[in-house]
């Protein structure tokens, strides 16, 4: 491609200019490149304009007033966004069906079982987020729950190639404020829910909110589809600004219009669903255990049908659906007889609910295990210490990648919020001490890292994998 053919108003000897890729980190330039030289939070992106230039970048897409030689400006006051729409006219074709998620939880296990609802229906499908880039057969790395631009898009363009026809993505409020997932056709934008979580990057919970709204205000189609849980303290303020838009709305859950929740009544190994859906009342026997697994997976059902998936398909499939790994996976029985599950509640609200999902399979006590993230929302720790203990029997405090903080200090900040807890630092000894003390009756909850295979500490990634570990314990 020619930089004339992507900047229209460009002419002369820059515009013969061959384009041969994007990047926003200038270490990764080679001759051809269009570089994006963003203000971000630990750099200034054009500090490294002329390092860029000197390394063969064609075109820099910063701020009018970044200073650009050797080199065509591409000059916006928004350049994230920019560099954005100019990559995907790069990057493309991508996959017909495109689908976002956001919400502080449920967005990885949302997308996950859209992907598995897309399969069953015969799709060839995909999804981006935390877990990685997963199709049926592969699984990617890509370390951030949103990718960046260069890499979001690459790798829609590269599904596509590969003949992914529908995907969804995890649009998180850090991806959704720096434009890390734009200039791909979005049909169908969907709302998990809204609560505390990185307030360290957003301040406000209605700076937060504002960051996620940008998915339906500016994100979506204008002819695309918002599916909302419904029964969120934030849903109907999401609902009015769908309704601002005019865009299709498929409202999900109890208060849900597009799907309506009538009862929910957990099993040994799940629960059954009454569902109303287009006038009709269905029952539908999910695989799956809590309150939270059904909402995310009446979200993902909305997503299929607003993608075109038909209704009895979709209702067929659900009991079908496999577990999403970390969320509510039971790691192992221990030689009493007591399950424990690890599950990724690293939020107040998520630890709530995920310690609400078991409590109707516990006839003893609930024996919950979990720390706070370092160099994260710092108000959140001792809010999840007064969840664990007012809803579990036992709780033990440990920890949980801390970063480059004190371990001790975060221990600290939840201890505060969670008079009678045991605080055992060491997460291996947390999860043994747990596993030790459950009796026949009782459930062991181990909280916060769900698939994540490492301990980060002061920069180092010491591996970690609770279920690995509470397989250990238990051995
Ligand atoms: C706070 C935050 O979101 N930071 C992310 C963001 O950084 P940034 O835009 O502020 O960039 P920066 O590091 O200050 O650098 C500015 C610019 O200079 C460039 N640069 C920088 C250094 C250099 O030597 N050369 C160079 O060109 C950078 O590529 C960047 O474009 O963009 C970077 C490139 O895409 C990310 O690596 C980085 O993620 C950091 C590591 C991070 O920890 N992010 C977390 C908080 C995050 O994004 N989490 C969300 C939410 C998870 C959830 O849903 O709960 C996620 O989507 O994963
Ligand atoms: N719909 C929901 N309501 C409340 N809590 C939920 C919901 N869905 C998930 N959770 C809790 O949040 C945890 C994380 O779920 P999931 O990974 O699906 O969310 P996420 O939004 O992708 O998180 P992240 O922001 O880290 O990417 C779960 O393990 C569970 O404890
Ligand atoms: N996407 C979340 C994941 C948190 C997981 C938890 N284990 C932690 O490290 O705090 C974050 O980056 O804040
Ligand atoms: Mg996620």
């Amino acid at each position: 491609m020619r930089l004339g053919q992507l900047l229209t108003d460009l002419d002369g000897a820059a515009a013969e200019q061959t384009v041969t890729g994007f990047a926003i980190d200038h270490r990764k330039i080679a001759p051809g490149t269009i570089f994006g030289a963003f203000q971000g939070a630990a750099f200034n992106g054009e500090d490294f304009i002329d390092e860029a230039i000197a390394a063969g970048a064609i075109a820099i897409v910063a701020r009018p007033e970044a200073k650009v030689s050797g080199a065509v400006h591409i000059a916006d006051t928004v350049p994230r966004r920019l560099f954005a729409q100019l990559a995907a006219k790069y990057f493309r074709p991508f996959p017909q069906h495109i689908a976002a998620v956001t919400g502080t939880n449920g967005k990885t296990s949302t997308a996950e079982l859209t992907r598995q609802l897309w399969r069953m229906a015969g799709h060839h499908a995909a999804s981006i987020g935390t877990l990685g880039i997963t199709t049926a057969s592969d699984q990617a790395k890509t370390g951030l729950t949103t990718p960046d631009i260069v890499t979001f898009l690459s790798n829609m363009a590269g599904l596509s190639r590969e003949g992914v026809t529908h995907t969804i993505f995890e649009a998180s409020s850090h991806g959704l404020s720096q434009y890390r997932s734009e200039g791909v056709p979005v049909s169908v934008a969907a709302f998990t829910n809204l609560s505390r979580d990185h307030l360290d990057y957003h301040g406000t919970m209605e700076d937060y909110f504002e960051a996620k709204m940008r998915l339906f205000d500016e994100v979506v189609d204008e002819n695309g589809t918002a599916v909302i849980w419904a029964d969120d303290i934030w849903s109907d303020k999401v609902v009015e600004r769908v309704k601002k838009r005019e865009i299709r709305l498929i409202t999900v859950g109890e208060k849900g219009k597009g799907i309506q929740l009538l009862s929910r009544q957990p099993t040994q190994l799940g629960q059954t669903l009454e569902l109303r859906i287009q006038g009709d009342v269905t029952k539908v026997k999910l695989p799956l255990i809590g309150a939270y697994q059904a909402a995310n997976v009446l979200v993902a059902a909305g997503v299929v049908m607003a993608s075109g998936g038909d209704v009895e398909d979709v209702l067929a499939h659900m009991a079908r659906l496999q577990p999403v790994r970390g969320r509510l996976e039971r790691a192992v029985i221990t030689k009493s007889g007591a399950p424990v599950y690890v599950d990724y509640a690293h939020t107040p609200d998520g630890l709530k609910a995920a310690i609400a999902a078991l409590r109707p399979h516990t006839k003893g006590k609930l024996i919950t295990v979990f720390g706070a993230g370092g160099d994260r929302d710092k108000g959140k720790r001792p809010e999840m210490g007064a969840i664990a203990v007012a809803d579990s029997d036992i709780t033990i405090v440990t920890d949980d990648n801390p970063r480059s903080e004190d371990p001790g200090l975060i221990r600290a900040d939840i201890m505060a919020g969670a008079p009678g807890a045991h605080e055992i630092g060491d997460r291996r000894y947390a999860i043994a001490f747990a596993i030790e003390h459950a009796e026949p009756d009782d459930i062991v909850l181990i909280a916060g890292k769900g698939h994540e295979q490492g301990q980060i500490i002061m920069g180092r990634v010491l591996p970690f994998d609770d279920v690995e570990v509470a397989r250990e314990c238990a051995a």
